[in-house]
């Protein structure tokens, strides 16, 4: 599959566009008329640029409002085509866009729209240049890919076919079946855009929300299926109009892009492999896709380990060691494994750094990574220690790859220090439920992707929970049978100022049991700090839910917070913030697979007024 990408995805000048293009590793772009436009870089110099870094320019777009208009305004508009032309002559460029017109067609006649882009066609031959056309989802006349490919059919020109972007298309909630039916040769360019699901007008939708392959809610695999079975073998290239792309790093916007595409070329093969059938269109499927099964361990940073430490074991963990040759420790209840590192931590009171993740083939899901651009966590084992393939998630946490054979070798390297613990002892807690991270805005989508793609994950619908901060958007992304979960909760932009004065927001592990209240009572007996509940929460559950008065006082005495659906109940509580991190435990009874969403809000507002309290704010 040869990838390319539009440089109006991408923030910054058209010359950085060009290099981190190149650098990530796509095989062309197109280049965006007012990128070029606005660049004191000339059209020979964009040219040459190109061909040093091995891009080709492989579409010149847009080209608005030609069809539909009277013999008047088509004089112009040729006049207007025929200095593009020469343009692209410059660039060495022989393929332009062509959008359904919006704004100029007067006469609603599919006769005039193929007389008139004959003559284009006509005016296009004389330059060597291909017409590939576009029906916008707003087009005035032709809004629909079956219209314009009608158009096309009947144009009947060698040098006229169709553009086919995946946003005009499914934004409608057309069907794109009838792809598969268009001859490969007549589809001339091939954009791609994923977009959350939202309803609003169309046309804003897509200049401002569209979003890489993968970070929204379009079935891009069974579109891109479609494609591949008309017998198209061309370019597959990433139009994305998105408003915080715009802003932010242009090198890992890039490499993002790449990321989606080599993601859903690989799910498409997949999904077109049932068939068996042999296709022009090349997709690779990438290595070691497999579904994790569980939490390894969570790593905790942090530069006042024995505060951390005291935590654990107000929650029942045991002290497992401290690592032979690093000033690390490990502590387990159950399945769950805490480490807590105070390396590289001078400054960070506390904040969830990585974790790991069980997966039958580490290895493989480490070529996966590799293959999908993540960058490595640079590892200094030495002689005898196990190596965890690891890489670094957008949002800086450090992600690994484990099997259980592995772990029984890196857990070994810390009981040498305390071999009476070597028995793993159980405790209340079982395992890790699910890890909450913290997303600063500029990477949400990113993070969806890495998270999804990397570690095979499927997105839930998102959520999103008022704060008095802000509103909190909230993605959860699991294996299809939950054993690992993770919480992205966007960080609202309007905290930041709160943010610097604050630390960050916080991030947390949420640990399994199946007796929280045990859970809860010793811990407090221990002197565990719990993060307070307001009494008018527990009103409101005696008003929600039909709740038997001694456990609506244990709950309330307890701190404890409550949801149930039709599957099962939900009992759950927070300690105190420490730093940037905190803890959770919950008790998750028959099959309730939520996180007590409407609980949310009363957590984020309880973690306010204490940070407020505590830091003067
Ligand atoms: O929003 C637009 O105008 C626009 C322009 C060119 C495209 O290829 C497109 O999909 C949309
Ligand atoms: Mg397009």
């Amino acid at each position: 599959m040869r990838t390319s990408i539009a440089t109006v995805c991408l923030s910054g000048t058209l010359e950085e566009k060009l290099l981190a293009c190149a650098k990530a590793g796509f095989d062309g772009i197109e280049i965006f008329e007012q990128d070029l436009l606005v660049s004191p870089m000339s059209p020979e110099e964009v040219k040459a640029m190109a061909h040093r870094l091995g891009l080709t320019l492989d579409l010149f777009q847009p080209f608005r409002d030609f069809e539909g208009v009277t013999e008047e305004a088509l004089k112009a508009n040729l006049h207007r085509a025929e200095a593009k032309f020469q343009l692209m002559q410059r660039l060495g460029m022989d393929l332009m866009l062509l959008c359904s017109n919006v704004g100029t067609a007067t006469i609603n006649d599919d006769d005039l729209f193929v007389e008139q882009i004959r003559q284009l066609s006509d005016l296009a031959e004389k330059y060597k240049v291909r017409i590939a056309y576009e029906a916008l989802a707003w087009g005035k006349y032709v809004d629909t890919y079956q219209h314009s490919w009608e158009v096309v059919k009947r144009v009947d020109r060698a040098n006229v076919g169709l553009c086919i972007d995946s946003f005009h298309i499914l934004s409608r909630g057309d069907d794109p079946a009838d792809i598969a039916s268009i001859p490969g040769e007549k589809i001339f360019f091939v954009q791609l855009a994923d977009a959350p699901v939202l309803s609003m007008d169309i046309l804003s939708w897509s200049r401002h929300y569209r979003l890489f392959p993968g970070q929204g809610g379009f079935a891009l695999d069974q579109f891109l299926a479609e494609l591949v079975r008309s017998g198209y073998d061309g370019i597959i290239s990433l139009e994305i109009f998105n408003d915080v792309f715009r802003q932010s790093n242009v090198e890992r916007t890039a490499i993002d892009g790449l990321r989606s595409l080599q993601w859903l070329g690989s799910k498409t093969a997949q999904l077109l492999d049932s068939n068996s059938e042999s296709y022009a269109l090349e997709l690779e499927v990438l290595p070691g896709i497999q579904d994790a099964t569980g939490f390894d361990f969570a790593e905790i940073r942090t530069e006042d380990p024995e505060r951390v430490a005291g935590l654990l074991s107000q929650l029942g963990f045991n002290f497992r060691g401290q690592h032979r040759r690093k000033p690390v420790q490990l502590w387990s209840s159950g399945e769950a494994k805490i480490i807590i590192n105070s390396q590289r931590s001078r400054g960070v009171e506390a904040a969830v750094s990585g974790f790991g993740v069980l997966v039958p083939d580490p290895v493989a899901s480490g070529e996966r990574g590799g293959a999908l651009l993540a960058p490595r966590v640079p590892r200094h084992q030495t002689h005898n220690e196990q190596d965890l393939p690891g890489f670094i998630a957008p949002d800086r946490t450090e992600v690994f790859f484990s099997s259980l054979a592995n772990t029984e070798n890196w857990v070994q390297e810390f009981e040498d220090s305390a071999p009476e613990a070597n028995a793993a002892p159980t405790g209340p807690i079982l395992n890790i439920d699910h890890i909450n991270l913290a997303q600063p805005w500029q990477c949400f989508d990113e993070s969806v992707l890495f998270y999804s793609s990397v570690l095979n994950l499927k997105a839930r619908p998102g959520t999103e929970v008022p704060s008095p901060m802000g509103l909190v958007r909230s993605q959860v992304l699991a294996t299809g049978d939950s054993s690992v979960r993770l919480a992205l909760n966007i960080v609202p932009q309007g905290l930041e100022s709160v943010i610097e004065r604050n630390h960050e927001y916080p991030e947390h592990v949420a640990l399994r049991t199946d007796d929280i209240i045990e859970v809860a009572r010793t811990a407090r007996a221990r002197g565990m700090e719990f993060l307070q509940v307001p009494a008018n929460y527990y009103e409101d559950l005696a008003a929600r839910f039909d709740l038997d008065a001694q456990l609506l006082e244990t709950l309330k005495d307890l701190h404890l917070l409550y949801d149930r659906d039709e599957a099962g109940e939900f009992l759950h509580f927070y300690t105190k913030t420490l730093g940037n991190m905190f803890l959770e435990v919950v008790e998750r009874r028959s099959s309730y697979d939520g996180y007590g969403a409407p609980n949310a809000p009363v957590r984020l507002a309880s973690q306010f007024e204490s940070n407020r309290w505590s830091r003067n704010l």
